[in-house]
């Protein structure tokens, strides 16, 4: 069956549309103290769920309580009971509060690991998100010493992944991967996915509208059983790609946690600053000199203005670094934890960095140059801010264009953005202390 004149599309079973908005009401903060919703890690809808109440193995809840997780975030409240009884599941919820959580937990609590069977996929749209991924499985899966995981991702020797797939102890029962590798892995014939039980796609719109990775995702499917349990998330699922995800799905339940009107986050202050292209180094230099910040991230338009930007802000003696994707993959996930682990406060990147990617300190999100869609800000933007944080974004804007991006991102996220005002803006406002 085609899909609205597209390219075929699976056709597993027509799906029925079963909208589950928050299951119960949610408030957010409900019950806390200012002090306390202000802390990293204490962000809560309503208390009446803590991880326990999800009865999850005692693994887990172990290294839940080593990660330091207090209390099931609003999605995962709403999230992880459906989840883990094998349901279908299409999840909409804003960034940065605990999407990954939802499906490594549900996928490691119906794991049953058999030794040289994979039993769960996830595919995701970069590798540096793909590489996160797989640690997250890593702090989760700490008590579970038999479960093995593995990431692959394209612009490295496929000769490893296929070795390590082709022996039964150094199979993994978790594969966490790109769809450009793992579907070229799946056309050698070097990985079987016929037990898989599991099949999650993060940032499913970005996967799955764009037509190559679509296509790629769509092969793998077919290589997968019948009878599995697929899951998706995002912060932005537009009404186009709803029926294009649930085509993939049979009888989703449909999470949307968040409408659009309440993507944006709580803790994020957002300001535009009008100028000349021309203007934008200096604007830059002054902003890095005169903001209070942990890391920022600065996001570009092409490699070519991240090399040339990050350039320009080291011989500015700024600890800046790059991350775009004419890097060597080797040194784009260097580069990736490096920022990470705090080596540098800076980070010039394309939108490779532009969603997905989980830095804790980064409070300053600045786009250099304005996205050209509405969907791409708000993810972009949501780099700061994370798991209920303070933090602070500007956007620089020269041209009619970034005007219009502007007006549709305050119209389509019910947002005001205001100009940054010439005094600047109290650190203690954006600051998490
Ligand atoms: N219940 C929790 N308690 C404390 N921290 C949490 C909890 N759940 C998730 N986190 C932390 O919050 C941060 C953001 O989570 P995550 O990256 O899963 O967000 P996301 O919803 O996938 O965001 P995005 O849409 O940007 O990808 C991570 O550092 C994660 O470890």
């Amino acid at each position: 069956m085609s899909h609205e004149g597209q390219e075929e599309l699976l056709d597993y079973s027509d799906s029925e549309e079963i909208a589950v908005t928050s299951a119960a009401p949610v408030v957010e903060g409900e019950g806390t103290t200012e002090k306390e919703a202000d802390k990293k890690g204490s962000y809560v809808g309503i208390h009446a769920t803590g991880f326990r109440d999800f009865l999850l193995k005692p693994e887990l809840l172990r290294a839940i309580g080593d990660c330091g997780f207090e209390h099931p975030s609003e999605v995962q409240q709403v999230c992880i009971p459906q989840s883990i009884l094998g349901t279908d599941v299409l999840c909409q919820a804003k960034s940065g509060l605990g999407k990954t959580a939802v499906f490594v937990l549900s996928t490691l609590q119906q794991l049953e690991p058999v030794d040289g069977e994979i039993s769960t996929v996830v595919v995701c749209h970069t590798r540096e998100l793909a590489y996160q991924i797989k640690n997250e499985y890593s702090r989760f899966s700490k008590y579970m010493p038999d479960v093995k995981t593995q990431v692959f991702y394209g612009g490295t020797p496929i000769k490893k992944d296929i070795e390590l797939l082709k022996n039964n102890e150094t199979c993994p029962h978790i594969i966490v991967s790109t769809p450009g590798r793992l579907h070229a892995l799946v056309t050698e014939k070097a990985i079987r996915l016929n037990n898989v039980k599991s099949f999650v796609i993060d940032e499913c719109d970005k996967v799955l509208e764009s037509i190559d990775m679509r296509r790629d995702v769509q092969d793998i499917f077919r290589s997968t059983p019948h009878q599995k349990q697929v899951m998706m998330f995002s912060a932005t699922l537009s009404t186009e790609i709803r029926p294009v995800c649930k085509k993939f799905m049979v009888n989703p339940l449909e999470i949307f946690v968040d409408d659009d009107t309440k993507l944006t986050l709580h803790g994020l202050q957002q300001y535009f600053i009008k100028l000349e292209e021309s203007e934008k180094n200096r604007k830059l230099s002054d902003l890095l000199d005169s903001l209070d910040f942990n890391q920022v991230i600065i996001f570009v338009r092409t490699t070519h203005r991240a090399e040339e930007l990050n350039k320009l802000l080291c011989a500015c003696n700024f600890p800046s670094i790059a991350v775009h994707s004419a890097l060597p993959q080797k040194e784009r996930i260097e580069r990736y934890k490096s920022f990470k682990e705090f080596n540098k406060r800076i980070c010039v990147s394309t939108d490779v960095f532009g969603r997905g990617i989980d830095i804790e300190r980064i409070n300053l999100a600045i786009n250099y140059d304005m996205p050209p869609e509405a969907d791409q800000y708000l993810h972009r933007v949501g780099r700061a801010g994370r798991f209920g944080t303070k933090g602070l974004a500007i956007s620089l804007v020269s041209s009619k264009e970034d005007e219009e991006v502007l007006e549709k991102i305050q119209s389509r996220f019910d947002v005001k953005i205001s100009e940054f005002p010439e005094e600047g803006v109290d650190p203690s406002t954006y600051m998490n202390t």
